[in-house]
């Protein structure tokens, strides 16, 4: 039973109904289905959207599950799920179950409606009566056999953001927090709701038994009516895992309908589960209450010893080992004989009165309709707010990277420390500057970038897929979070190197400098979110990158003249922000000077008198001044659109 740590149930078992006579749960006489009439009322004050009161039933009728693979350099179709039928009803706690391969997690994927990239279903999935679709995301809880979260933040963190993302806007901040204090009370979350949920390698953190449960809480938030549960127990201890069956097993009593798959489960596992499916070869070999299984192996040939735990035996009897014909053989006898047999007619009397009878199809037409999301903005912001925490909370890496850019940018300023801009050699070196300033804050930002959105894609990917926000929404939230960085990095490297070098003491020339290292940063970011979009791991993204940038280098106008570029490559310029950044610097360092000496005890040094020498020398212009800000932010704006757009292509695969 699920309980606090003071032994409270936050899901009240009705005992009175669990021990009824007439209750057909887990005492069902006929083996399989539990009476929904007899499910006890359940309250709900907290969301309004969820119209089931008395539960859910899901039946599924030839369902078949096809895979795109290659086979010998050709496309080939395989079948993963092979026409199964079945059923599920409120208040069951069902254990789907299977060797390796069998298909559970593409047969429970398709009955949650969340089927993988790259498969296609064939049949019918009904709830209550009603074709599922995509409002299955808010009716129904998924929780993946890995569990994902941002590490950085605490337990309570979590569940609080998570809490305003998946609950009705007008839930009061009374109704969530109680809501999360009497999940987390549940779940024995409440001693570490202060802790780092962590990831590996981190000290203090949260125990794999705990994230689990706090996968499982998360779920929890919006009480949904039906719950799919990818291996909830793996990598458990035995009683980490029957603690969490337990819970579960307390909140089918109180009509949901949840089903897990599960690997090897111990006897008292097992025996909590109310019905269980038993599936190989992408079939169904049984569906019923344990008991009746171990009846029907018997009646088929195969008698589980009395030592043995009955989940082990059927697993072992329903392993076809590949290759071995004679194994394939005798299961596929145990799912043909199954398919004849009273117990599947037990279950076909149920789906055909699902599909054929409509039953509440009148109670389900309302789904979804009452629930209101947060306002896209919204959402927006309290994403934001979870990335920043993420950002900001790694003191190491923030700590790291201010200490390494002030240190770089102390390096420079020293270097040309006490440069005299009105000598041809201080002129020279005050170019030397402004090309480190530029690369400085192209190079370094733009690769940093690359892993960003790659190591963050899978959370994306499985909260998208549970309708908690849209692509648009996550990009515009992540690229709102790396703006204070973006904004904060190329400022101080600016002040630090502009005044050690002495480059011309004006608070214009000082500003318009700043301005033109924020939008460089700001536009190498942006190119480096495109590529970390375009392609699939920071690795690649960087060999494709690595090139582009060696053409933007030596667009820069630095090392070569502008004007004498071959005509094929012109265009190549108006790409480049380092010319951009690199024109506005020089401008506003040269505009207006007249009055450079010749260094004569140095021939190399070209002997230019005037800033508009220096600006000729580079084929820069002042009146191109504008031009070239409006140039980058233009820029950042074309790069963040490509990225958002691969991001968007590849979600939509999915
Ligand atoms: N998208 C896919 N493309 C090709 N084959 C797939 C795809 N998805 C699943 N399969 C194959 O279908 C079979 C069933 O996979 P599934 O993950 O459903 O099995 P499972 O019973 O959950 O296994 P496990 O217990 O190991 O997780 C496996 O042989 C798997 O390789």
């Amino acid at each position: 039973m699920a309980s606090d740590e003071e032994g409270t149930p936050l899901f009240p078992l009705n005992t009175s109904w669990r021990n009824s006579p007439n209750n057909s749960g887990t005492n069902d006489s006929s083996g399989i289905f539990v009476d929904s009439d007899s499910l006890p009322k359940r309250v709900r004050t907290y969301t309004q959207w969820s119209p089931f009161e008395e539960g859910v039933t899901l039946a599924w009728n030839d369902v078949s599950v096809y895979a795109k693979t290659k086979k010998n350099g050709k496309i080939v179709c395989k079948r993963i799920i092979n026409g199964v039928t079945g059923a599920v009803k409120a208040g069951s706690l069902v254990a789907l179950m299977g060797a390796s391969g069998a298909g559970k997690s593409t047969l429970m994927s398709t009955l949650a409606y969340r089927n993988t990239g790259g498969t296609y279903m064939d049949g019918d999935v009904l709830i209550n009566g009603r074709p599922i679709g995509s409002y299955m995301k808010y009716l129904s809880g998924f929780m993946h056999q890995e569990d994902i979260f941002i590490g950085s933040l605490t337990v309570l963190e979590h569940m609080n953001i998570m809490s305003r993302l998946k609950l009705d806007r007008k839930t009061t901040q009374t109704e969530r927090n109680s809501k999360i204090y009497q999940i987390l009370k549940s779940l024995g979350l409440l001693k570490c709701i202060n802790t780092k949920i962590g990831q590996t390698g981190d000290s203090k953190v949260l125990s794999g038994g705990e994230k689990k449960r706090l996968s499982f809480a998360t779920e929890l938030l919006t009480d949904p009516p039906i719950l799919f549960c990818d291996e909830p127990t793996t990598g458990l201890d035995s009683f980490s895992a029957q603690k969490i069956v337990s819970m579960m097993n307390t909140m089918a009593a109180s009509g949901k309908t949840i089903l897990c798959t599960i690997h090897q489960p111990s006897s008292d596992i097992f025996n909590m589960f109310s019905q269980l499916i038993l599936m190989t070869e992408g079939r169904i070999a049984f569906m019923g209450s344990a008991a009746s299984a171990l009846d029907f192996f018997e009646k088929v040939g195969y008698q589980c010893p009395s030592s043995y735990n009955p989940a082990d035996f059927f697993i072992k009897t329903l392993a076809a080992t590949s290759g071995d014909e004679n194994s394939k053989q005798s299961v596929k006898r145990i799912c043909d004989q199954f398919a004849v047999s009273d117990y599947n007619r037990e279950v076909d009397v149920v789906v055909q009165y699902e599909f054929h009878m409509g039953r509440a199809v009148e109670k389900t037409y309302k789904l979804g309709r009452n629930f209101k999301g947060l306002f896209v903005w919204e959402k927006v912001f309290w994403l934001s707010y979870r990335w920043l925490m993420d950002v900001w909370r790694n003191p190491a890496l923030q700590t790291y990277k201010i200490l390494q850019r002030s240190g770089i940018a102390l390096m420079v300023g020293l270097c040309y420390f006490g440069t005299n801009a009105t000598t041809s050699t201080g002129a020279q070196n005050v170019e030397g500057v402004i090309f480190l300033i530029v690369t400085e804050n192209t190079f370094s930002p733009m690769y940093s970038i690359l892993n960003e959105f790659p190591q963050n894609y899978p959370l994306f990917l499985r909260e998208y897929k549970s309708g908690l926000y849209s692509t648009p929404t996550y990009f515009a939230s992540r690229i709102i979070s790396l703006l204070p960085g973006l904004i904060i990095e190329p400022v101080l490297f600016v002040i630090i190197v502009y005044w050690l070098s002495g480059l011309r003491a004006t608070t214009y020339a000082f500003l318009m400098t700043t301005l033109a290292g924020i939008l460089t940063l700001n536009a190498a970011a942006a190119c480096g979110v495109f590529f970390s979009n375009a392609f699939d791991s920071a690795p690649l993204a960087m060999a494709y990158l690595v090139p582009f940038d060696y053409l933007l280098m030596v667009m820069s106008g630095i090392f070569i003249k502008l004007s004498s570029l071959p005509q094929l490559f012109t265009w190549t310029k108006y790409l480049s922000w380092l010319m951009y950044s690199t024109e506005v610097i020089s401008v506003v360092q040269w505009d207006g000077i007249n009055n450079i000496t010749c260094d004569a005890s140095d021939q190399r040094i070209p002997c230019l008198t005037s800033g508009s020498q220096v600006l000729q020398k580079y084929s820069f212009s002042e009146d191109n001044l504008l031009r070239d800000l409006w140039s980058m932010f233009f820029l950042c704006i074309v790069f963040h659109s490509l990225g958002f757009m691969c991001l968007w292509l590849k979600t939509r695969k999915k």
